[in-house]
């Protein structure tokens, strides 16, 4: 069974604990064994599970409970299917941490780090992938090829090495991995470089001659980190993998590969007890992109179709919106060009896939998601391909240039491939983003100035309360303590209504994700704060009806007051 499977799974299970009129033992016995049944089919350890089901089963004492707080039926309900709901989403982030805080570099000294792992298990693909991901975060960044076991390793890692601009170090003729090992980092050490990531040959399988050369590569380079690197889709066998390569070298940390696609992971997830190291990455595809942090209330979390706001926060921050100097001041302007609609496309597509950053955002099914993909990429490709079809003078105007000149609009067609009505149909998108952000960034930046100047802290202490007072009614407890709280909660909101630099800036950038996703309002978010952070990103859009479980139209509608400061929404 696949992750997202797994996930829905789990979470189908918990929504009957929480419809449930009451809960008692028997409800809690089958809500556990459908999730051990879910956990098991998707390859997690037998032991695990079993010990999951028993602390859960210790800290939700129903008796206990229930005596405790006997007095009114829906109190009773309400504080045991809470208190169930935390056990198992704890025991499930527990089973992906281990308690141990994972190894970070050092700035101004070299950090070795070595990797380990089974030949296939992605080792030489990850090795470029973690080295291009510390070389975007500022750091000096080498990689050593140790690996003379496998023919044409090190050129596999020197043509990823110089597609990333990553320096490396390798040989076609040495044949002793431990002396090009050593070589390699002394080199690097030398050159002051503060991130050098070392390759290591893998066999089939867990076997003697690969351990011992590992050993006597760790003696030359004395990493700082060894990461062991293992397959995603092994299923049962990764228990007793991890075990050997633990017992043999001192594992610091974990990165699972090929969890993209339709990888179990389930088995992976036990290589974390069995190295009592934390997963730090995890690998989802075969580009160099393709590496995601890993934390384990995020991944739960998200596995649940609860989102990952931390992940969306950072995906936002990278992309440096108020770099965009044009933008940002046609936003402040209130104008919005096709270029601009161009240009927040190209955004987009640089967060990564649509589904991973759609899958960022709570409430949002992964069903959903992953059947939504294929379709929202295509259309997205499709708007791009008519807009660079236009003239320059055509993408800096309003649109309007077409409504006045038909001819135009059908030589965009025609050169495009696209039929008349597609085009149509960007030209009233476009128009209805630009009238968001004349209505939003216009008049020195209509939601800076509803949040006080760039942030919530403008509003009056009445204000601001009765915000935190209809957020808190709207946003599932669990979620916002994941956010940080109300904090995390504010600041995201600023991030995402002026926080690029002007206001409008994400929201527009949120309503086209929806418009991509293809009709994803309302009814497709199965949360509360799925539903808002649409509203949210939509610019206070209005997406109709609240997703099961979330706020009531009343709610919504009452946010939207207290977000446009009581005065409606289409107000300059
Ligand atoms: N889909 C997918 N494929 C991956 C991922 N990581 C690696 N691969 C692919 O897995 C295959 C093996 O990866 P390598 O990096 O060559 O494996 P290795 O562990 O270095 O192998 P040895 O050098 O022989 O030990 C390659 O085809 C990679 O493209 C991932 O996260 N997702």
């Amino acid at each position: 069974m696949v992750l997202s499977e797994l996930g829905s799974r789990v979470n189908k299970a918990l929504r009957q604990l929480a419809d449930a009129p009451v809960v008692d033992e028997q409800l809690l016995d089958a809500i556990l064994r459908e999730i051990c049944a879910a956990l098991l089919a998707s390859d997690v350890n037998v032991k695990l599970v079993q010990n999951l089901r028993t602390n859960i089963k210790s800290v939700v004492n129903i008796r206990e409970l229930a005596a405790g707080i006997n007095k009114k039926r829906l109190i009773q309900k309400a504080g045991t299917a809470r208190a169930s709901m935390d056990a198992v989403m704890d025991e499930l982030c527990r089973l992906v941490d281990p308690g141990v805080e994972a190894w970070k570099p050092k700035k101004g000294r070299a950090n070795v780090i070595m990797f380990v792992g089974l030949q296939g298990s992605g080792k030489t693909t990850t090795c470029t992938k973690l080295a291009s991901h510390y070389h975007r975060k500022g750091w000096k960044t080498a990689l050593v090829c140790a690996d003379t076991f496998r023919a044409g390793a090190f050129d596999q890692l020197r043509q990823n090495a110089t597609k990333a601009r990553i320096p490396y170090y390798g040989s076609y003729s040495e044949s002793d991995p431990v002396q090009l090992a050593g070589e390699g980092v002394a080199k690097f050490k030398a050159e002051r470089f503060e991130i050098i990531i070392v390759d290591t040959s893998g066999r089939h399988k867990q076997e003697g001659e690969l351990f011992a050369e590992m050993q006597q590569i760790a003696g030359a380079v004395q990493p700082d980190n060894v990461i062991f690197v293992m397959d995603g889709t092994i299923g049962q066998a990764a228990d007793p993998q991890a075990r050997a390569f633990k017992e043999a070298i001192d594992v610091g940390s974990i990165i699972i590969t090929k969890m993209d696609g339709h990888a179990k992971g389930g088995g992976a997830i036990s290589a974390v007890a069995a190295t009592q190291s934390p997963i730090i990455f995890v690998g989802t595809g075969e580009h160099i992109h393709d590496l995601e942090r890993f934390a384990p209330r995020p991944f739960i979390s998200k596995m649940l179709g609860m989102g990952d706001l931390g992940g969306l926060m950072e995906a936002m921050q990278d992309l440096k919106l108020d770099k965009n100097k044009n933008l940002m001041k046609n936003l402040e302007a209130g104008v919005f060009t096709l270029r601009d609609m161009h240009e927040q496309l190209q955004t987009i597509q640089k967060m990564g896939p649509l589904g991973k950053v759609m899958g960022m955002m709570p409430g949002i099914p992964q069903e959903l998601i992953a059947g939504t993909e294929q379709e929202g990429t295509r259309r997205f490709k499709r708007m791009m391909t008519i807009m660079d079809t236009g003239r320059p003078v055509e993408l800096d105007s309003d649109g309007k240039i077409f409504e006045t000149q038909p001819s135009r609009l059908r030589r965009v067609a025609a050169g495009s491939g696209a039929p008349t009505y597609e085009v149509e149909a960007l030209l009233a998108q476009h128009k209805q983003f630009a009238q968001m952000v004349k209505k939003m960034g216009g008049s020195k930046g209509f939601m800076k100035e509803q949040m006080g100047r760039g942030g919530p802290g403008g509003m009056n202490p009445q204000q601001m309360a009765k915000m935190q007072q209809q957020m808190s009614k709207m946003v599932n407890p669990a979620m916002l303590k994941q956010m940080g709280g109300m904090g995390g909660m504010q600041k995201m909101m600023q991030q995402m209504m002026g926080g690029g630099g002007g206001g409008g800036g994400l929201g527009g950038l949120g309503q086209m994700m929806q418009q991509m996703m293809g009709g994803m309002g309302g009814g497709a978010g199965g949360g509360g704060l799925g539903e808002m952070m649409q509203q949210m990103m939509g610019g206070m859009g209005g997406m109709g009806g609240a997703g099961g479980g979330g706020p009531s139209p009343a709610d919504i509608a009452a946010m939207q007051r207290m977000m446009s400061g009581g005065r409606g929404r289409g107000r300059r």
